[in-house]
């Protein structure tokens, strides 16, 4: 029986004689959970179901460590637990079988396990700055990627050219030359083969390469390097001359033990492949020379490896920073002392190894700790991502547009290099998140409990096609919740604080006031604004902040200004929150750049699925010669990736004079950070009446650096105030409401755009309603319901009737407030109308946009949560713009009246 529940006091640990001796137990007092959130796929028994009545249950022995971590309001799972009555009251208890989970859904990764055995403060820093670029790391990657190839059957030879070639950027940045990094892949990976020819010997291996493994039970997750006969196998690039694996090694074997356990699994021994042994010298090394060495797996290791990522979610959980002291580490003997020690000291963290250097002002201090958490905190909505993997149903997932459900599969087709091509159809017209170029987790039906495999999405559409290293009857697609994003946020606020230059932090903490260079020079002659702004970006010697109302020519305004900089020596990084708004302020820096610079020294950095295909000839490409793919990259002066591809490796390497980002009110603190951080200059571009950053979680991420700049310092912002997309009747609210009425047309002919403009389109033929540039529709609410099939129906007319008009279907997009009405609408209009919410709208236009309202009386819903989701619906269109809603509902909002004012005047 499984025990499941919220910890609801104080556990204290203590000390009695049993007829075994002196035993230490823990009595802590637990809340069960509901049913639903117990309830286990495996048929296995579910926990005390009664009520939310208190219980007790006790923790034996070695499980009171993990208890002494429990404090009021943590989760606890304890498995096995036996059931006893006492006083007349149930309760319950650890047996030899039980594993104690502290915090279940906070998904611990076998990395960080791995460091945690190590030194705690070691896995905290490795947290903070990431893996840089280094050559061990690189070759290790590489002896990995070869070892999953000739599992899966390539020739060695074959795959150590195809992964040396494949990594030619990263090399070539290390100085690396292809030749010797052969032949060190060589060495490395002659342990390996000869170790798989003894394997094959024996008839019965069984092999399979890289396995994503995530645990619901004991809350761990991780890739298993590979399987073999069902038990884990590890490759370490080092050496290991004693008989044993080492003792973190084992650790990270038996997380992986464990996670195949629970998947179905035995498992009784583990393998440690040490592949620098073989390289090694017989004369010279003395010691047990052999790569591959296998361990018991006991169940001893089992446990005490459960019980490390129980102090690992605690830590968390409480928002603790490891001191060193919780392991017995040897600073000592540790690589990472002096990082620790400058780390701590500037932190004023309390370490093992000590304190050097000055702490940080504790502005800066309060600032890291505000953000550490409010980044922890998003983590953890991430780790929910993947509790919902196992909690919700197929249909639900499905529903929350998280999956791709009832595919039916087609065929698995084998590549080149062992990998897999799988091929399945689409039975229903269900939308989801998942696009082209995206990671999911394919499965034969269950993301978690079924097969499943890490798989990338290469076509999308009635058709599925996706590739794979191993092949999955796949019929079920699942949006893989990666942690990447949450890791990058935390390096780029530590590399910020940390390694950040002392002017730039000035500046981000309001301590002293940009300075401008004056520039006698007009850039924009028909803009004074955009002018202006140009201006400031190129005078800037700390940074410029350009307010954009919709429409206002941002884009134009960036290119003009990079070009500027380009025309006078430098080095400029391109970055915005999407690929798609790199690619647009990329394509429009195109055209200003022609006949200026050689357009080779214009760079895409980013993957091929994410960049526009017009934008594909610009891409740097990653594999080839080092010294080229190098030359490549330093050689330009214009490099454009997202800010989340400055958070890479390859992009932390590289230094700009000026960084200029494009939707920067998008963007968390951390995120701007991450492309700012490359620069010596930065200039931010966007608008902080439009959608705020992405986030997850409700906390400081969700202000960005750009509107606490432009209220910190005013002198640095320019507002755009012509706007080149709408009619003027169509700019008249947004302006007054969010903009104090400063947003005007750019020109008479903005002003006076409609319908008629458009070839074939006559406004006449619209009926009388709709023939103002803005309209409203009143339909009555349907206050039961959370979508609106007569909203859909009335919309699907109006759309009917634009098309009687002349118009084109794809000149019309539907905005509604939430993907369910969404999809109401979709069934009820033609496949070529563009629906969808007001997210991903942003930064588009229309000719003609529909907003759905889907009004109920309490006004409920993303789109009213926000006013400025309504001025980003409200700003699309170009000629017309028509409301739908209940009147009477929309009345009862101050904002919504005015609103109902303006569209029926
Ligand atoms: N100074 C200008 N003179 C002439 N046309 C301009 C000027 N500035 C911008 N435009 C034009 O106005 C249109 C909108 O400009 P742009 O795409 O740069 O706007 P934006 O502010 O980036 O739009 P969005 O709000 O969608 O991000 C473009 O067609 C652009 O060429």
């Amino acid at each position: 029986m499984h025990v499941r529940g919220t910890v609801a006091g104080e556990v204290e640990v203590r000390s009695v004689s049993t007829s075994y001796g002196e035993s230490e137990l823990a009595e802590v007092p637990l809340r069960p959970a509901d049913d639903a959130s117990t309830a286990r796929g495996d048929g296995g028994t579910v926990a005390v179901a009664d009520g939310r009545e208190t219980t007790t249950v006790t923790l034996w022995n070695k499980w009171t460590e993990s208890a002494a971590l429990l404090e009021p309001g943590m989760e606890l799972l304890v498995t096995n637990a036996k059931e006893e009555e006492y006083r007349g009251e149930t309760q319950y208890a650890t047996t030899g079988e039980s594993y104690v989970v502290v915090e279940p859904s906070f998904l611990v990764s076998v990395t960080s396990i791995r460091n945690w055995v190590e030194c705690p403060r070691l896995y905290y820093l490795n947290k903070l700055s990431g893996v840089p670029l280094n050559y061990p790391v690189v070759k290790g990657t590489l002896v990995h990627e070869v070892f999953g190839d000739l599992l899966r059957g390539r020739d060695l030879e074959e795959s150590i050219e195809a992964r040396v070639e494949e990594r030619g950027l990263q090399l070539g940045l290390l100085g690396e030359t292809p030749e010797a990094v052969t032949e060190e892949i060589r060495e490395n990976a002659t342990a390996i083969e000869g170790w798989l020819e003894q394997g094959r010997l024996t008839e019965d291996d069984s092999w399979r390469s890289e396995q994503l493994l995530i645990s619901e039970t004991f809350g761990i997750r991780g890739r298993a390097d590979a399987v073999r006969r069902g038990a884990p196998v590890e490759l370490k690039t080092g050496k290991n001359l004693k008989k044993e694996p080492r003792f973190k090694d084992k650790v990270q074997a038996a997380c992986y033990a464990l996670l195949l356990e629970e998947h179905g699994g035995d498992v009784d021994i583990g393998t440690l492949l040490y592949t620098k042994n073989s390289a090694l010298d017989r004369n010279e090394e003395t010691g047990d020379l052999t790569p591959a060495k296998e361990f018991t797996m006991g169940e001893g290791l089992l446990k005490y490896v459960v019980r490390l990522r129980n102090e690992i979610a605690a830590t968390e959980m409480a928002g603790d920073i490891p001191t060193g002291y919780e392991a017995d580490a040897k600073c000592e003997y540790c690589f990472e002392q002096d990082t620790c020690m400058v780390v701590s000291g500037r932190l004023d963290q309390e370490s093992k190894a000590g304190q050097i250097g000055q702490s940080l002002p504790d502005e800066e201090l309060e600032y890291f700790d505000r953000f550490y958490r409010a980044i922890e905190e998003e983590r953890r909505e991430v780790h929910r991502e993947y509790a919902k993997l196992w909690e919700q149903t197929a249909a639900e997932r499905a529903d929350d547009d998280r999956a791709l459900i009832d595919l039916e599969f087609v065929e698995k087709r084998p590549l080149e290099g062992g990998r897999w091509e799988l091929h399945a159809r689409r039975t229903g017209g269900a939308t989801s998140k998942l696009r082209e170029g995206d990671l999911v987790l394919a499965s034969d039906g269950h993301p978690v409990r079924g097969e499943s495999e890490l798989a990338m999405i290469e076509r999308l559409d009635d058709e599925v096609v996706l590739t794979a290293d191993e092949p999955v009857e796949v019929t079920r697609l699942d949006v893989y919740p990666s942690e990447l994003t949450t890791d990058r946020l935390l390096v780029a606020m530590h590399d910020a604080l940390l390694k950040g230059d002392e002017r730039r932090k000035d500046i981000l903490f309001g301590r002293a006031d940009p300075e401008f260079e004056e520039i006698d020079e007009t850039f924009i002659d028909n803009n004074d604004r955009q002018n202006e702004a140009v201006t400031k970006a190129v005078g800037a010697r700390d940074c410029a902040l350009i307010h954009g109302p919709p429409g206002t020519g941002k884009t134009y305004t960036i290119a003009r200004a990079i070009r500027a900089m380009v025309e006078r020596g430098e080095r400029v990084l391109l970055s915005a929150f999407t690929n798609r708004a790199v690619d647009n302020a990329l394509e429009a820096l195109l055209e200003q750049l022609d006949g200026v610079v050689d357009t080779d020294r214009v760079v895409r950095v980013g993957s091929e699925s994410g960049i526009r295909d017009d934008m594909e000839p610009y891409r740097l490409e990653r594999a080839g010669d080092p010294e080229d793919r190098v030359a490549e990259l330093q050689n330009a002066q214009v490099v454009a990736a997202t800010t989340s591809t400055c958070g890479s490796r390859v992009m932390k390497e590289q230094s700009f004079d000026a960084a200029l980002v494009d939707e920067a009110a998008q963007l968390t603190e951390p995120g701007t950070c991450a492309a700012i951080n490359l620069a010596e200059r930065f200039v931010l571009v966007g608008d902080h009446e439009q959608l705020p950053p992405v986030v997850r979680a409700e906390n400081d991420l969700t202000e960005s650096l750009f509107e606490r700049l432009v209220d910190c310092h005013p002198e640095a912002g320019v507002m755009l105030d012509r706007q080149y997309r709408m009619n003027q009747r169509i700019q008249v609210f947004a302006s007054n409401e969010f903009y104090d009425g400063r947003l005007r047309p750019a020109t008479p002919a903005v002003a006076a755009r409609d319908l008629d403009d458009l070839e074939g389109v006559s406004r006449d033929a619209l009926p009388e309603s709709l023939r103002d540039p803005v309209s409203f529709v009143d339909v009555d609410g349907d206050p039961s319901r959370y979508t609106d099939s007569d909203e859909a129906a009335r919309i699907a007319e109006l759309i009917e009737s634009y098309e009687a008009a002349g118009l084109d279907r794809t000149d019309i997009g539907v905005i509604a407030p939430f993907r369910a009405q969404v999809s109401e609408i979709s069934n009820h209009v033609p496949d070529d109308v563009a629906v969808d919410t007001v997210d991903r709208f942003q930064g588009s236009s229309q000719e003609v946009i529909v907003v759905s309202f889907t009004a109920t009386g309490s006004l409920e819903g993303p789109i009213f949560e926000d006013y400025r989701r309504i001025n980003v619906a409200l700003t699309r269109p170009k000629r017309a713009l028509v409301l739908v809603g209940d009147s009477t509902a929309l009345a009862s909002d101050p904002v919504y009246e005015r609103m109902l004012e303006w569209a029926s005047a």
